[in-house]
């Protein structure tokens, strides 16, 4: 049977973003958690040594999807650099795609760093995990994190990572019909930008947060009535730049009890989807390996 190769999503579990550079990125902390809820990709060898992605995208040319740049960025890598290539390395790459696009959850990121875990193995380059984590930043600030493939302590502009074990709770996470372009709250005038830097130590021990929420349940009311609605039963938050938003369960049952409860209350009822998802300090890339 043909390998799947796992591309998961992350939460934010907190962000606060301390202030921004002179090329306009934001400095941040934040803590990377994986979820066990993910996208497949295949690959299939081609005799012709063309990338091609089979899956069609509804809002993604071909040639601007995150996996295909991935592919020609490791392909260009190994030829600049004289690594030897097998002699068919073309490939046709298929994906199921379950993670919501603009969602906060990074999935288009994961997506272009397990191309670039699975490629080279597949062509058998050997580049280490900082080289593919460097190759991996030229494509998103999040990339970096899905190669690196451990819950995380980010600083910098979300790349400067130290390896973290926090507790594997129970999500339920609410997607809202909506997607949320990240530059679109970066680049807000509104946006809070001035949180004090503090050490791991000091965030562990504070309530956790999100600096995007305030501005996007302003520019979202669904989401803030998401928020409040989920609030009274769980600690809710926003992930990344959002769209969507989770709550923090102990376990499976609570977390069905708390989409239930959602369902049956009736309330925009069509205006969002929701899943379960348990978090996992190991990402499910490298467990499937
Ligand atoms: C906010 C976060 C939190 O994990 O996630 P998402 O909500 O997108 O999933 C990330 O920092 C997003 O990372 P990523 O989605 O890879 O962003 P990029 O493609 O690098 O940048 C998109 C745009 O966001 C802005 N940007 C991004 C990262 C950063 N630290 N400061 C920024 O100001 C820049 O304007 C950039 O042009
Ligand atoms: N393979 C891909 N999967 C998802 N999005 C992609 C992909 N390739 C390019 N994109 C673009 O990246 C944007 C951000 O997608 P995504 O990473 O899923 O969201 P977020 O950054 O909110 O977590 C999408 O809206 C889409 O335009």
């Amino acid at each position: 049977m043909m390998k799947k190769w796992i591309s998961p999503a992350k939460l934010n579990l907190f962000l606060y973003i301390t202030g921004q550079r002179e090329d306009k990125y934001h400095n941040l902390q934040t803590l990377f958690q994986f979820v066990d809820f993910y996208d497949e990709l295949t690959f299939l060898n081609r005799t012709d040594n063309k990338i091609h992605l089979v899956t069609p995208f509804e809002k993604v040319i071909h040639d601007e999807n995150l996996i295909i740049k991935a592919a020609k960025l490791l392909l260009e890598f190994a030829q600049t650099h004289r690594i030897n290539l097998p002699r068919y390395y073309g490939v046709d790459i298929e994906i199921i795609k379950r993670l919501p696009m603009g969602g906060g959850l990074g999935g288009g990121s994961s997506n272009a760093a397990t191309t670039l875990v699975a490629l080279n193995y597949i062509w058998n380059l050997n580049l280490s995990c900082q080289q593919l984590m460097e190759l991996g930043k030229k494509l998103g600030s999040d990339v970096a994190i899905f190669i690196y493939g451990h819950s995380a302590f980010a600083q910098g502009v979300g790349d400067k990572l130290q390896s973290i074990t926090v507790p594997e709770k129970w999500y339920l996470i609410v997607k809202p019909n909506i997607n949320i372009a990240t530059v679109s709250i970066f680049s807000h005038p509104d946006l809070k930008r001035d949180s004090v830097t503090r050490n791991i130590n000091q965030l562990l021990n504070a309530p956790f947060k999100n600096d995007c929420e305030p501005i996007v349940r302003k520019l979202y009311p669904i989401i803030d009535a998401l928020i409040t609605w989920l609030s009274s039963y769980a600690p809710t938050r926003l992930t990344g730049t959002g769209a969507c938003v989770f709550s923090e369960c102990d376990s499976f049952q609570q977390a069905q009890q708390l989409q239930n409860r959602l369902n049956d209350q009736g309330l925009f009822t069509d205006l969002y989807t929701s899943f379960i998802a348990k978090g996992c300090n190991r990402s499910l890339l490298y467990r499937a390996i």
